[in-house]
């Protein structure tokens, strides 16, 4: 169970995140939505405890993970894998090397220099990237793969760490709409599958009711809605985009267009 309470961030006298709360109980899909600035990177960046918050306490089950130091906040980072909207990969280090990294918040520091992995985490990501379709890519180095198999590659990183929770921080926004797609699937299968939570901050409104259990609209810091993909109405949408009676929701789409939507369901179909 996680619970944000009143979790606030300031950027000098501008609140990045204003007296923010919701609790999130088993392992749902939760999509955060909103415009540019929203402070969407800023929430999650404070649950990962990548950015301090001014204010306000996360509970996972009970404990105040702001208020965790040192190698207790390293430990709550090794729970809470973190996926970015540029990968954050090694470019030129090959891919399996780069899921290895996953297991970097446990290991020694001389082992991980010299890039002695034990067997047993070696077979470990094999095994991930079988499962999530890129599995004849792990000798490759980062840089040569697509932007989607990157992002799986991240995916697979997280999935090293065990982690009970996945922030994804627009994980799909430097992406074309069919691998938009298979990263999504993705992530909904590892919640599904496994049983992990899932926050994604997500910069559309298809995607957020295509994919998630329950949305969360931010506005200028604050929650400004909180439902599920049903009750995300175009007027609801407007409140969270601040748009006026012209917002096309089309402006927000990343709709898979006719010529690319029977390659992604290719696709879907190898990573099923
Ligand atoms: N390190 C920082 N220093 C100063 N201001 C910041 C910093 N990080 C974020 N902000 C400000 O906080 C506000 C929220 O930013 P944030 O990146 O969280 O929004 P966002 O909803 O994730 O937007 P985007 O989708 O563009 O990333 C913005 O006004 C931003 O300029």
């Amino acid at each position: 169970m996680l619970e944000v309470r009143a979790v606030t961030r300031m950027f000098g006298a501008r609140a990045a995140v204003d007296g923010v709360s919701f609790t999130v109980d088993g392992p749902a899909f939760v999509g955060i939505i909103g415009r540019s600035g929203a402070g969407k990177s800023t929430l999650l960046r404070m649950m990962n405890r990548l950015t301090d918050a001014t204010s306000g306490r996360i509970l996972v089950n009970g404990r105040d993970v702001l208020a965790l130091r040192g190698a207790e906040a390293r430990a709550w980072q090794g729970r809470c894998a973190m996926i970015f909207q540029q990968f954050n990969l090694v470019p030129r280090m090959d891919v399996v090397s780069n899921v290895l990294h996953g297991t970097l918040n446990r290991r020694a520091t001389l082992a991980t220099l010299f890039s002695l992995w034990p067997r047993a985490d070696i077979l470990r990501a094999l095994d991930i990237l079988d499962r999530l379709g890129i599995a004849e890519q792990a000798a490759k180095r980062a840089e040569a793969l697509s932007g989607g198999q990157q992002q799986r590659v991240a995916i697979a990183r997280a999935l090293m760490q065990d982690p009970e929770v996945i922030l994804a921080d627009e994980p799909i926004a430097s992406l074309d709409p069919m691998n938009a797609q298979v990263v999504m699937d993705t992530l909904r299968r590892i919640n599904v599958e496994d049983g992990r939570m899932v926050i994604a901050n997500l910069h559309t409104l298809d995607t957020a009711r295509r994919y998630c259990d329950r949305v969360i609209g931010m506005r200028d810091g604050r929650i400004v809605f909180d439902g599920t993909p049903d009750q995300l109405s175009t007027g609801a949408a407007r409140d969270i985009y601040g748009a006026d009676a012209g917002f096309n929701e089309a402006a927000t789409s990343t709709a898979i267009p006719a010529d690319t939507a029977a390659d992604a369901a290719y696709a879907g179909r190898l990573l099923a």
